[in-house]
């Protein structure tokens, strides 16, 4: 290399856990985040999965606005050194991820940013280190697992009964997970666009990129089943199950 080209060393990864939902479907009076899974908050244990990452350099915490504080007291007990800030969360998941974005104002478009949903608090260093790795060479990146249930659209009849309206090729489908992962030009632009659209909604940050930004393919990397979401009662009880089995591996 000769000596007068700019060398520049690998991109900065910021993660993102997203903790600014009530958790309506799981119910009860406190966020799901803050419900305990063997010891440790639901969202701790995602913190701590991501602070544990040698690939991600810093953390970034969208919470709830009313349990901002918790989560500091969570942070600085748990002593998770990598997390620099805690924002609060918007209405919509898309508007806390808009917040993330916010967050890393600062850092450069080259730069990554993995965004996780705090209610999957059994996400693995593997999904974390896959999800990085592929975006050396991507510039969206989402983590699925297969679908090992047949998926059909369904239609509400002249009756009102809900029917079966067609069934996908399941070969074909995949069930998204987070992280999901982006060069911080892509989902910028990508967010831009879909902010300014009064008809934007989205479940998830790998659907904003493929509808408003078409020309950026979005690669899948395999995800594991252990990475669930905890979103209604008894899930705590599974993730619970799942996270034993694991530490007895
Ligand atoms: N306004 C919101 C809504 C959701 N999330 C986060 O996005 C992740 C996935 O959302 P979901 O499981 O739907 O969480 P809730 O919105 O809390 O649950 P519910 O839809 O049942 O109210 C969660 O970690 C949640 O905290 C967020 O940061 N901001
Ligand atoms: C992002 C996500 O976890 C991918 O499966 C999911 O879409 C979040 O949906 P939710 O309704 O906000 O739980």
């Amino acid at each position: 290399m000769s000596i007068d080209q700019p060398v520049r060393g690998r991109p900065h990864v910021t993660a993102a856990v997203l903790a600014g939902g009530v958790g309506s479907r799981m119910g009860g009076p406190r966020p799901k985040q803050l419900l305990r899974l063997a010891g440790r908050t639901v969202l701790e244990r995602s913190i701590a999965a991501f602070c544990a990452a040698p690939e991600v350099d810093e953390v970034v915490v969208v919470m709830v606005a009313d349990h901002v504080a918790e989560a500091e007291k969570i942070v600085a007990e748990g002593g998770h050194g990598k997390v620099s800030r805690i924002v609060p969360g918007g209405a919509s998941r898309s508007e806390s991820s808009r917040a993330a974005l916010r967050a890393v104002r600062d850092r450069a478009d080259d730069d990554l940013l993995l965004l996780h949903d705090a209610a999957r608090p059994l996400v693995s260093g593997r999904t974390i280190a896959a999800c990085v790795a592929e975006l050396a060479e991507a510039g969206a990146v989402g983590v699925a697992v297969p679908s090992s249930d047949t998926v059909v659209r369904v239609a509400t009849d002249a009756h009102g009964h809900e029917v079966i309206d067609s069934v996908p090729d399941r070969s074909g489908l995949r069930r998204m997970q987070t992280p999901q992962g982006f060069r911080l030009g892509v989902v910028r632009r990508a967010y831009e666009r879909a902010f300014a659209d009064p008809a934007f909604v989205a479940t998830d940050d790998c659907g904003v990129v493929l509808r408003y930004l078409p020309e950026e393919p979005v690669r899948i990397v395999p995800g594991e089943e252990s990475n669930i979401k905890v979103t209604h009662p008894g899930d705590l009880a599974v993730a619970e199950t799942l996270l034993r089995a694991a530490e007895e591996r």
